[in-house]
């Protein structure tokens, strides 16, 4: 895409202007609003307010204090209880307490009292990303587990092996106080093949589940939870939304049904209401579930030629602890070009064996790899704390071409996780990607702060990305920096 790419125009259409950035509001100015969430409580029968490694410089620690962001009633990691005021067993909050958890976050201390009321009902659930929504269901499951019993009792169902891992682990660390626990990934494993399911929290993709009910492996008898995480992803696409309507099927029918995601577009809402009939909603409007610590860029590139070797030159400008590259399609050109750059690239597609896939996560959460070059199947859920860079190589679109929204925000929420601050990336190097990130952005009302890095100039677009980065307080870049 040309320099005179209309930068700051909201349409494809109209005429070059300032940048974004020229009207882009610091951190310090206004924040978020939390006031446009809307919950609406059928248990209560009344709604209420709810509230690469590079080659030059040293890495930067991004710092944050989250008990300032807890404080700010605005923020989606506010809340004014306490773990004990949310009657959790003592050896739960043990667990919190070890993993440093010191107050719920917002989502958590609303969906909690709902969650664990007694007789259980059901929840459809929105939250920003990163703001802990995990913790939210795996509380509730390990404290309505029997864990004398070795029979699954929870199921949780996830889109990808990744995430059923890594949801997996947070049980696991949560509950280590929790005597008796055992909790089960079930995801493709030939290790696992006739084995017997014992534990009394499985989670999985819905395939594998499926097969390990049917096969008698897993006995379902006694299940009380489905949790379907990233539900909208999960209800929508027709595989997956029909795998979890049969996981459903095979569970018994009297069973608390929980689901979570960032994002709930209004054509799943009404399936998510036939698959959790009369569940207590906590939802977000579109326009208030960006998270304010991400802060968005777009690199101007001059053409679709351009983008390799723009995509070099950035990451040999500064080291970024741990960035996320996304792609449409798996090829690897990326990959063997950085590598050959210097940097520890890792690579992770669909198309991977499960324990090729597993090994390349492994070593980019342990931070052997500091790049990781991956595709849409990672969009979702991956909590790497590290993560302060993601880049859209590709503006996320639908099948048909249309700009991805949902796909956009899942794939930035990778970075600013629990209140860090984190830059979102995406490449535009045509008319078309343009208008589609500006579709994005002006969706989720963020397209004023979206800011220009222009390739003409490196030395800008260096010294707009540290200033974000350095200072965890700092705001998007201004005029000034990215002219
Ligand atoms: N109360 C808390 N105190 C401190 N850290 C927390 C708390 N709750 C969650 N976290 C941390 O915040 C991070 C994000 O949590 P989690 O992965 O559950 O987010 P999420 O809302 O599910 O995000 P996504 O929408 O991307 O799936 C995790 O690293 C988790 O350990």
């Amino acid at each position: 895409m040309s320099t005179d790419t209309p930068a700051a125009a909201p349409t494809a259409d109209a005429p070059p202007a300032d940048t974004p950035a020229a009207d882009a509001p610091t951190a310090d100015g206004p924040a978020a609003e939390g006031g446009g969430s809307v919950e609406k409580s059928q248990a209560d029968g009344a709604p209420e307010a709810m509230g690469g490694s590079g080659l030059r410089e040293p890495e930067y620690d991004v710092e944050v204090t989250l008990s300032d962001l807890q404080a700010d009633p605005n923020n989606p990691l506010y809340s004014v209880k306490s773990f004990e005021e949310l009657n959790l067993r003592p050896e739960i909050i043990k667990g919190l307490h070890a993993l440093n958890f010191r107050r719920p976050s917002k989502i958590q201390e609303r969906a909690l009292p709902l969650l664990m009321r007694d007789p259980p009902t059901n929840m459809i659930a929105q939250s920003q990303s990163g703001t802990g929504k995990t913790a939210a269901f795996v509380l509730n499951m390990l404290s309505r587990c029997d864990m004398t019993m070795p029979v699954p009792q929870a199921l949780v169902l996830a889109p990808s092996r990744e995430l059923a891992r890594q949801i997996v682990g947070v049980v696991q660390q949560m509950g280590q106080f929790v005597q008796g626990l055992n909790v089960v990934a079930a995801v493709p494993d030939p290790r696992q093949r006739n084995q017997q399911i014992t534990g009394q929290i499985v989670v999985g993709t819905p395939g594998t589940v499926m097969d390990m009910i049917r096969r008698r492996q897993m006995n379902a008898r006694s299940i009380k939870i489905l949790v379907v995480d990233e539900a909208d992803n999960m209800l929508d696409q027709q595989g997956l939304g029909d795998q979890c309507k049969r996981v459903k099927a095979l569970l018994p029918s009297q069973i608390q049904l929980v689901l979570f995601s960032a994002t709930f577009p209004e054509n799943v809402t009404t399936y998510a209401r036939q698959f959790a009939p009369r569940a207590n909603e906590l939802r977000l409007k579109h326009e208030d579930l960006t998270v304010e610590g991400i802060h968005q860029f777009y690199l101007d590139v001059n053409g679709e030629d351009h983008k390799y070797d723009d995509l070099v030159k950035f990451y040999g400008l500064m080291t970024i602890s741990s960035s996320i590259i996304f792609r449409r399609d798996t090829a690897r050109e990326i990959e063997e070009r950085m590598t050959a750059e210097g940097h520890q690239v890792a690579h992770l597609s669909g198309g991977l064996e499960g324990s090729d896939r597993d090994r390349v996560i492994d070593r980019f959460r342990s931070g052997e790899a500091k790049v990781l070059i991956t595709t849409n199947v990672l969009a979702r859920g991956i909590d790497v704390q590290s993560v302060t860079m993601v880049i859209n190589y590709d503006v996320p679109e639908k099948l048909n071409g249309d700009p991805d929204y949902e796909t956009y925000l899942h794939r930035i929420g990778r970075t600013g996780r629990f209140g860090r601050v984190g830059v979102a990336i995406t490449f535009v190097h045509d008319k078309s990607s343009w208008s589609k990130l500006m579709d994005i952005t002006k969706y989720f009302n963020v397209a004023e702060q979206l800011v220009r890095l222009d390739t003409n100039d490196w030395d800008m677009v260096e010294n707009a990305l540290k200033l974000v980065l350095k200072n965890p307080r700092a705001g998007v870049a201004t005029d000034k920096m990215v002219s």
